[in-house]
């Protein structure tokens, strides 16, 4: 037996030479890829684990080396079975006679030849070999056997290979042996077992790969609560070392899982926060219930900052354009020493996730204030996502702050739709012209504030965010309260960090240098040498009281670069400007618009609405039912 090579995955051990000729005529005619070994009764559990090692499957054997290697052996083992036809052949002569017959051998051959006995009213007397092979005293056996046929004078002897091996006195000895209709049910046999083991390496393998391949940790115990799946995720997320935890109990592993808990109620436990090593995991732990009676748990982990990873991803690709925040503090254009002041304040309110409520008139630099503030801070690399809450309609801007879920209301998007709050996750929301929110919302928005959770319209589940929220407004909001128009605790809730920008005419000071930066940034957008802009026309710029601000400024500027270039001459075409700018401050009576040719009395239109919009040409655009392109023609 030394040297065995094995490629077959089922062997058939003879325990005697007869079994082996009969086993190999078999299996030749049955075309069956098995290999046969002829093997003493006695070598019969050191060859099958033997074979074991080399990879073999399912083994076949009979009588006693069978119940040996079955229970020394684990491997899945055929036994050629004695077949009723076995024991009436070997009976069969001895049918008509009135002796007693001695049945010697173990349990299978002992019970097979009873039956047969007692069917044609042979007379026995029994001798039962019990236990396994190695703990069987042999001496013994063989001396009560022949004390068995001494006393009961018994002549013939029924039995198998045993039988033989004992070496008994008496007259005559049958022996049973295997036919060929066992061999062919065992080859069956084994042939079915190495089907269905295959099949379940199969699924076993198809199940390893998928555990091995999701994202989340998977834990599973059985009904008394041993680990039976653990997958890499979850050794990882429990920083468990441990090589060989299946069959171990899934409280010395993992103590806090709650497993046990569910395998007592048997009540699903999902969506759970539970502690890990690295901080907080979300966990579902679902019972295994066959016929409502509770065989196991499953449990799943996720890594909660690993699920909103993924969702910043999705949010980001969903929505990747429009998201960034273009301006820094160095950006904001000042010379102003308020100004200044309120540019380190904001550096060090950058340093914080506290809400900031930004004060200024239209087009003073709240939103390059929110943007800088969102640059310069932690979340840079998150998401900005600014909004006008005076732009969109109060039930548009509900959904369009908080999403939807889907079916929330007919013509819902397939799968919802997620809010500005959702999409600004681990960034900034700046929600501008807040003053213009109704109270409907700004109690939404309040609870928001207070649990930095959303939740969808239609939809029943909170989502937590991590948002910082820049708020701006125009108008003051301390009226707005006493009005009845603003909630004072979203005040209060958001004015934690202050900033009050100037209007520009109280920081006049500013103007040259915007002047100067501004030009070389038009020059550039217009081809124009900003050299030629003439000083002259700063005091001009220095007299009027910018309602609209620097957005006003640039527009201002933008018209005398514009008109410079069609060869008007500056200062005179600045004058007119200027005095249009400020005859729109306090707009005249109707007629003035009538007046002049209809090119003019579109300009003055276009003045008084920029005017009154704090020079926003997408708003006034919008109240003049023309495109944009149309009022910057117009200016
Ligand atoms: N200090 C500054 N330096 C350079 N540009 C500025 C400055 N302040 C404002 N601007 C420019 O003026 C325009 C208006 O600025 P911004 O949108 O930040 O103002 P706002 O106060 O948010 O206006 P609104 O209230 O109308 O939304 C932008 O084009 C911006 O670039």
């Amino acid at each position: 037996m030394r040297g065995i090579t094995v490629e077959t995955k089922i062997c058939l051990i003879a325990p005697y030479d007869e079994i082996e000729i009969l086993a190999r005529q078999v299996i030749r005619e049955m075309h069956a890829d098995i290999k046969v070994y002829r093997c003493p009764i006695q070598e019969g559990v050191s060859l099958a684990k033997k074979l074991k090692v080399q990879g073999v499957q399912v083994i076949i054997s009979r009588g006693g080396t069978a119940a040996a290697i079955r229970s020394q052996v684990d491997i899945p083992l055929v036994e050629i079975k004695i077949t009723g036809y076995d024991v009436m052949r070997a009976i069969g002569p001895y049918r008509n006679s009135t002796e007693t017959v001695g049945i010697i051998g173990f349990e299978n051959v002992v019970r097979g030849c009873r039956v047969i006995c007692d069917f044609w009213n042979i007379p026995t007397r029994e001798f039962m070999i019990n236990g396994a092979q190695s703990d069987i005293d042999w001496e013994d056996v063989r001396d009560s056997a022949q004390k068995l046929i001494d006393t009961n004078k018994i002549n013939l002897v029924i039995g198998d290979n045993v039988v033989k091996r004992l070496g008994l006195k008496t007259s005559s000895v049958q022996m049973i042996s295997s036919g060929e209709e066992s061999i062919v049910q065992a080859v069956l046999e084994a042939q079915n077992i190495l089907a269905a083991q295959d099949e379940e390496k199969k699924h076993t393998e198809r199940f390893r790969t998928i555990l091995n391949s999701i994202h989340d940790g998977v834990v599973a115990v059985d009904e008394t609560g041993l680990i039976d799946v653990i997958n890499p995720v979850a050794k990882q997320i429990f920083k468990i070392k441990d090589e060989q935890l299946i069959g171990r109990p899934i409280k010395e592993i993992l103590p806090n899982t709650r497993m046990d808990a569910v395998l007592k109620s048997g009540v699903e436990e999902t969506g759970q926060l539970q502690q890990c090593p690295g901080g907080y995991i979300l966990t579902n732990r679902i019972p295994i219930l066959i016929d409502q009676v509770v065989k196991g748990v499953v449990a799943t982990f996720q890594e909660v900052t690993r699920i909103q990873d993924d969702e910043q991803k999705i949010r980001q690709s969903l929505y990747a354009k429009g998201l960034i925040a273009k301006y820094r503090f160095s950006d904001i254009i000042c010379n102003n020493d308020r100004m200044k002041r309120l540019i380190e304040l904001a550096k060090e309110y950058s340093k914080t996730n506290a809400t900031v409520l930004i004060q200024g008139d239209n087009g003073t630099g709240k939103e390059m204030f929110a943007q800088s503030i969102h640059v310069n801070s932690a979340r840079a690399n998150g998401p900005f996502v600014a909004i006008n809450c005076s732009a969109i309609p109060p039930q548009l801007l509900e959904s369009e702050l908080f999403g939807y879920a889907e079916g929330a209301f007919t013509g819902a998007k397939k799968g919802g739709k997620p809010g500005l709050f959702e999409l600004a996750h681990r960034g900034t929301i700046f929600l501008d012209e807040i003053g213009d929110m109704n109270k409907e919302l700004q109690t939404s928005l309040l609870r928001v504030l207070e649990e930095r959770k959303v939740m969808r319209l239609g939809s029943d589940t909170m989502t937590p965010i991590d948002v910082r929220i820049i708020a701006a407004t125009n108008v003051n909001l301390k009226k707005q309260i006493a009005l009845g128009a603003f909630r004072m605790d979203l005040f209060y809730r958001l004015n934690v960090l202050n900033l009050p920008i100037p209007p520009l005419r109280e920081r006049k000071d500013d103007i040259p240098l915007l002047v100067a930066c501004l030009i070389t940034e038009l020059s550039r957008q217009y081809n124009w040498n900003h050299e030629a802009f003439p000083d002259a026309v700063i005091p001009f710029l220095l007299s009027h009281d910018w309602p609209g601000n620097i957005r006003e400024l640039k527009n201002v500027l933008e018209r005398i670069v514009l008109s410079m270039q069609a060869g008007q001459e500056p200062v005179s075409e600045v004058e007119m400007i200027m005095a249009e700018a400020c005859s729109c401050e306090e707009p005249k009576a109707e007629k003035v618009f009538f007046s002049g040719t209809m090119h003019e009395i579109k300009r003055k239109a276009v003045a008084v609405v920029m005017q009154e919009v704090g020079y926003n040409k997408s708003k006034a655009a919008k109240i003049l039912g023309i495109n944009r392109a149309t009022i910057e023609n117009l200016l």
